[in-house]
This record gives C-alpha cells, sequence and structure tokens, in this order.
C-alpha cells in the first residue's frame, strides 16, 4: 500500500495532520494520566502514612477520621475525574462500572461519613479506610507504572489479587457504617423532607440508605465479577468479551 508521501496529493497532507493531530492528542492524554495517576497515588500515600502515624501516636482510632478528613475527601472527590475518563475514552473502562464504584465512594465520604459526625470513631470507618487506601495505592501505581511501560510484576500480581480480599472486606465496612447510621439518621430526619411542603415531594433518608444497603446486593457481584475478568485478562491472558454498557 502506497504511504501517503507516495501518493503525494493534498490528502498525504491531510492524513498527516490527521495523524499529527491524533499523536498529540495520545500525547496529551498519557500525560495528562500519568500526572493524574501520579498525583492520586500520592494522595493515597500520604493519607496512608497519616494513619499509621496517627495510630502510632495516640494508640487509638478514635480521631482517625476527623484528622485525614480533609486529605481523604480531597482525593475521593477528584476521583470524579475517572468517570469523565471513560466517557471522553481516554481509558478503556466501562462508564457505568466506574460510575457505581466512583460515586458510591463519595456517597460514603459525603453523606454518610462527613454527615453523621456520631459515626466517625466507628471501627468499620477505620475498615473502609484502611482498605480503600491498600487499594488506590496498589491501583494507581499500577496503572502509572503501566503507562510508563515499566510494570514491576508484584505490582501487577497485587492489583489483580488484592481486591479478592479487599473488596468484600471494603464492602463489609462500609455496609456496617451505613447500618450504624441508621439510628441517627432516624432520629434527626437529616436529608428528608416531610409533607406538606410546598413541593408536595416526600423524601426518607433513612428509608433511602436501607435501599443503598440493598442495592448492593445486585450491584456488588457486577464488579467482584469484573475484576475476576480483569484478573483473567491480564494475567492469564484470556480473551474476554464483554457486553457495552
Ligand atoms: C447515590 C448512591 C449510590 C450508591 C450505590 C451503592 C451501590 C454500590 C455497590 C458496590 C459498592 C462497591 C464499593 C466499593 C468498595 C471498595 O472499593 S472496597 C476496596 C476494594 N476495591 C477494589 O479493589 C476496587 C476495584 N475496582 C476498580 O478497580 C475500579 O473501580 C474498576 C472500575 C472496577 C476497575 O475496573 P477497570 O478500570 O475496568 O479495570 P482495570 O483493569 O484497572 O483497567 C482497565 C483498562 O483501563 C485502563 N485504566 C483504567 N483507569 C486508568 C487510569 N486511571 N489511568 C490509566 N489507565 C487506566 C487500564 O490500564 C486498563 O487498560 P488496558 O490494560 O489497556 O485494558
Amino acid at each position: 500500500m502506497a504511504s501517503s508521501e507516495e501518493d503525494g496529493g493534498g490528502n498525504g497532507a491531510v492524513e498527516e495532520k490527521e495523524n499529527g493531530k491524533k499523536r498529540k492528542l495520545g500525547a496529551l492524554a498519557t500525560a495528562w494520566l500519568i500526572f493524574y495517576n501520579v498525583a492520586m497515588t500520592a494522595g493515597w500515600l500520604v493519607l496512608g502514612i497519616a494513619m499509621v502515624r496517627f495510630y502510632i501516636q495516640k494508640g487509638t482510632h478514635r480521631g482517625l477520621f476527623r484528622s485525614v478528613q480533609k486529605t481523604l475527601k480531597f482525593f475521593q472527590t477528584f476521583a470524579l475525574l475517572e468517570v469523565v475518563h471513560c466517557a471522553v475514552g481516554i481509558v478503556r473502562t466501562s462508564v457505568l462500572v466506574t460510575g457505581v464504584q466512583v460515586s458510591s465512594r463519595i456517597f460514603m465520604v459525603w453523606f454518610i461519613a462527613h454527615s453523621i459526625k456520631q459515626i466517625q470513631n466507628e471501627e468499620s470507618v477505620i475498615l473502609f479506610l484502611v482498605v480503600w487506601t491498600v487499594t488506590e495505592i496498589t491501583r494507581y501505581s499500577f496503572y502509572t507504572f503501566n503507562l510508563l511501560n515499566h510494570l514491576p510484576y508484584f505490582i501487577k500480581w497485587a492489583r489483580y489479587n488484592f481486591f479478592i480480599i479487599l473488596y468484600p472486606a471494603g464492602v463489609a465496612g462500609e455496609l456496617l457504617t451505613i447500618y450504624a447510621a441508621l439510628p441517627y439518621v432516624k432520629k434527626t430526619g437529616m436529608f428528608s423532607l416531610r409533607l406538606p411542603n410546598k413541593y408536595n415531594v416526600s423524601f426518607d433518608y433513612y428509608y433511602f440508605l436501607i435501599i443503598v444497603m440493598f442495592s448492593y446486593v445486585p450491584l456488588f457481584p457486577q464488579l467482584y465479577f469484573h475484576m475476576l475478568r480483569q484478573r483473567r485478562r491480564v494475567l492469564h491472558g484470556e480473551v474476554i468479551v464483554e457486553k457495552d454498557d
């Protein structure tokens, strides 16, 4: 097949311009993803170190969430960009899978742990914090090294093995935390809208939380099996055909 230069026409210039544009977009996207993943790895590392230091200094988990919450809120909220990355197509991941994962985390951080101060010292909060931190340090360093084409095998192995235990452990931490929040939500009527009101709409956050808890039953297995398929694909080279969103 003749190259565009051999064709010698305007089409070649257009093709070259198009290729140049494609290459530039690729380089920009890669540079952005490297920056994003390095920043996220660093953020979760800072969070992990802060948690360990807190526990060594104080000898208790009480007050830990309060002391790390700013860093947690910043980096977990920043992860919303992951949905954007999928939507614009710079990462090959399902918007739906990523959306469920990120929105459940954002929900836990802002609408549970941040909003209901009484549950911040629950052991279950520490459980999901530790699990998220280990997961994210592994996951973002995996993406970073992968983008740099220097991926140590142990990081790849950790990315596609740790989740087998960490995913259920994280979900257990999240569900136990929501469960612990229920009495406070019921007592205060927070985020709820009672009739009559000018919008003629009623909303009960207490029952909403119960629905959220039940929604883990169909949604979590989807995420877990998605990761098991990724594991087979990446670690064992299996060709996996997944349905589109
Ligand atoms: C309003 C309230 C709503 C509430 C809803 C409640 C219901 C919730 C139910 C479920 C709750 C889940 C709760 C979660 C808890 C925890 O997190 S516990 C801790 C353990 N967690 C994990 O182990 C997380 C595992 N999940 C993930 O890793 C992701 O979130 C994912 C979306 C599921 C990942 O999947 P995916 O991206 O498809 O897999 P990968 O193999 O990692 O990547 C695929 C390809 O995409 C590339 N890529 C992805 N992201 C990036 C990036 N940031 N930078 C660069 N590249 C990226 C990746 O390299 C792969 O590329 P290829 O190799 O070319 O395919």
